[in-house]
């Protein structure tokens, strides 16, 4: 296995509070990574010290083996790093279509392009000429987030950073999302922060927890879910695994 991202050490403060502690994190290529706290853990600050929208305070970040140090994040999304929370040009007053194309355009060309957004907006569920033609600013929360997923799926990121991608929708819009993130996840590594533990459930081989700052464990979401520590801070003595369909 070969390691895409390394952080060792990494820490970022605010004054006197210490958001991300010491984290040492590895994450393998084509693994799908699930980051799970309670709020204020430190989930959020983490991603953007990974793409230095957020200088690190102290700490060492590699990707793909190289130290991120000192690199403005405009250079580390050039090196295939994309975070969701700040997909640069979404045009609200163009259609679906146009936007994927627009994101394809940088990396596809001639009948490549055409076949890529093409295969997108079917991956995300646009599939009618009239959804494809809807203006982005007149989308629906969800199908605004669905769009904003082809568009990562069709510029391959090395390394996908999603904050909360199920934020707002319902349970069947979460499920379709699943479905979204595991295509995806064919061509990029993925990490992605949530809070809705079945949307974790579903889609997560390995969890780390973050608890004040630092990594508490991490393990399968089985082992995760009988941890006496993170039932404690996180999930609740009560919690129990959902019972949903595992998705195809
Ligand atoms: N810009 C900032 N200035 C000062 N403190 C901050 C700033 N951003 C985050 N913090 C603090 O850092 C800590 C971690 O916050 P962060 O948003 O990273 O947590 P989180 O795990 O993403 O939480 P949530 O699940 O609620 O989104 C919190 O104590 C928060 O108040």
């Amino acid at each position: 296995m070969t390691a895409i991202l390394e952080t060792r050490g990494l820490t970022r403060r605010f004054g006197g509070v210490v958001a991300v502690d010491q984290i040492n994190l590895t994450v393998n290529e084509g693994e799908l990574r699930c980051l799970i706290g309670p709020n204020g853990a430190g989930k959020s600050t983490l991603f953007k010290c990974l793409t230095h929208q957020l200088k690190p305070s102290s700490g060492e970040i590699r990707f793909n083996g190289r130290d991120l140090k000192g690199l403005a994040p405009h250079r580390i999304a050039r090196m295939g790093v994309a975070i969701k929370n700040q997909i640069p040009s979404v045009y609200g007053g163009l259609s679906v279509r146009e936007n994927i194309w627009l994101a394809a355009r940088r990396t596809h060309y001639g009948r490549a392009l055409d076949t890529t957004v093409a295969k997108a907006l079917t991956e995300i569920g646009f599939e009618t000429a009239e959804r494809t033609a809807a203006k982005v600013d007149a989308l629906s929360h969800a199908h605004r987030q669905w769009m904003e997923l082809g568009m990562l799926l069709v510029s391959e990121p090395k390394l996908a950073l999603l904050d909360e991608p199920t934020a707002g929708m319902t349970r069947d819009e979460m499920l379709k999302t699943v479905r979204i993130i595991q295509k995806l996840n064919q061509t990029s590594t993925i990490i992605v922060v949530e809070h809705d533990l079945e949307f974790i459930s579903l889609l997560a081989k390995r969890v780390t927890v973050l608890h004040r700052g630092r990594v508490l464990v991490e393990d399968t979401m089985d082992k995760v879910a009988q941890n006496p520590a993170v039932r404690q801070i996180y999930l609740g003595s009560q919690w129990q695994p959902p019972t949903s369909v595992p998705v195809q």
